[in-house]
C-alpha cells in the first residue's frame, strides 16, 4: 500500500485551542519515529520552528534536577528514571495548559549524557494547531492524561525495544552496555510493567510494531487532517470549527 502524503498547509489562528494529542509506549518503542511521521505526512518538514502547525515535544526535557547524591547513583545505572517520581508532573500540567491556552511555552533542555537539564537553555514551542506530546507515562497522572484529545500507545515487543535500546544508549546517550543492560533489568524493566503498560488501556489507538505501522498512521493522520478541517463530526472538530471560523482556510488534500 502506497502511503498517502498531505500537501496542503495547515493553516494557523491566534488564540486557538490546540488539538494536543498523546503518545505513550515503552522505552525505544518509536514514539518519538511515529511523532516524526505523523509531522512529515501533515507537511511539516522544512517548516521553520516558528511557523510549524504541528509540533512534538517529549516528556523527557522534564525529568526533576537530582540532588547530587542522586547524580552520582544515575551516573552508576542506579537511579530510576522510569518511575513517575522522577518527572516534574506540575511543570508538566501547567506547561500543557498553557499550550491549550494558546500561549508560547519554554520547554527544558535535557541532557542523558549528564542526566540534568542544560543550564538556562529552554526552547520555544508557538502556538501551533497540533501538539504531540510523547513519553513513557503520558498517560500515567490522571490530570495530565485527561488534557489530550486523542491518546495513542505505540506497542512494539519488548525484545525489539531492547535491541534499539541498548546501541542508542551506547551510541547518543553516553553509556556503555553493561551499564545499559543493569539499567534495563533493575529499573526500565519492571517499571514498564508496573506503571507503563497499564495506561496502555487508556489509548484511544494502539500502533503495533510503532512507525513500521504505515496503515495505523496513516490512519491516524487522516483523523487529525479530519478534526482540523471540520470534516468530521466530532465534539472535537465543532470546537475547531467554531474557532475557524472567521480563518480563510483554503488548504487543499493532494491524495
Ligand atoms: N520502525 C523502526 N525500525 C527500525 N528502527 C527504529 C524504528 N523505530 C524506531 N527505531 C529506532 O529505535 C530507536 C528508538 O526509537 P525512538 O523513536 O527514539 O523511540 P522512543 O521515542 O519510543 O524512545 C531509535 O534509534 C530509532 O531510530
Ligand atoms: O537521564 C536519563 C533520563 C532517562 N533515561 C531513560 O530514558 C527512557 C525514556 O526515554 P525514551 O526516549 O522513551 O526511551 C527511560 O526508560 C529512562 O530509563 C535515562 O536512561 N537517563
Amino acid at each position: 500500500m502506497s502511503s498517502t502524503r498531505f500537501n496542503g498547509k495547515i493553516s494557523s489562528i491566534e488564540g486557538k485551542t490546540p488539538f494536543l494529542i498523546g503518545v505513550a509506549g515503552g522505552t525505544a518503542s518509536g514514539k518519538s519515529t511515529v511523532c516524526a511521521r505523523i509531522m512529515e505526512k501533515l507537511g511539516q518538514v522544512d517548516v521553520d520552528h516558528t511557523e510549524r502547525k504541528v509540533v512534538t515535544i517529549s516528556q523527557d526535557s522534564f525529568y526533576r534536577e537530582l540532588t547530587p547524591a542522586e547524580k552520582i547513583k544515575a551516573l552508576k545505572g542506579q537511579y530510576n528514571f522510569d518511575h513517575p517520581d522522577a518527572f516534574n508532573d506540575e511543570l508538566i500540567y501547567k506547561t500543557l495548559q498553557d499550550i491549550l491556552a494558546g500561549k508560547k511555552v519554554n520547554i527544558p533542555v535535557y541532557d542523558f549524557r549528564t542526566n540534568s537539564r542544560v543550564e538556562n537553555e529552554n526552547y520555544t514551542i508557538y502556538p501551533a494547531d497540533v501538539v504531540l506530546f510523547e513519553g513513557i507515562l503520558v498517560f500515567y497522572f490522571p490530570e495530565i492524561r485527561n488534557l489530550f484529545h486523542m491518546k495513542l500507545f505505540v506497542d512494539t515487543d519488548s525484545d525489539t525495544r531492547l535491541a534499539r535500546r541498548v546501541p542508542r544508549d551506547i551510541n547518543e546517550r553516553g553509556r556503555d552496555l553493561e551499564q545499559v543492560l543493569n539499567q534495563y533489568m533493575n529499573f526500565v524493566k519492571p517499571a514498564f510493567e508496573e506503571f507503563c503498560l497499564p495506561t496502555k488501556k487508556h489509548a484511544d489507538v494502539i500502533i503495533p510494531r510503532g512507525a513500521d505501522n504505515t496503515v495505523a498512521i496513516d490512519l491516524i493522520v487522516h483523523h487529525i487532517w479530519d478534526i482540523l478541517h471540520g470534516t468530521h463530526d466530532s465534539h472535537m472538530s465543532k470546537l475547531h470549527l467554531s474557532k475557524r471560523r472567521d480563518s480563510s482556510c483554503s488548504d487543499t488534500l493532494s491524495r
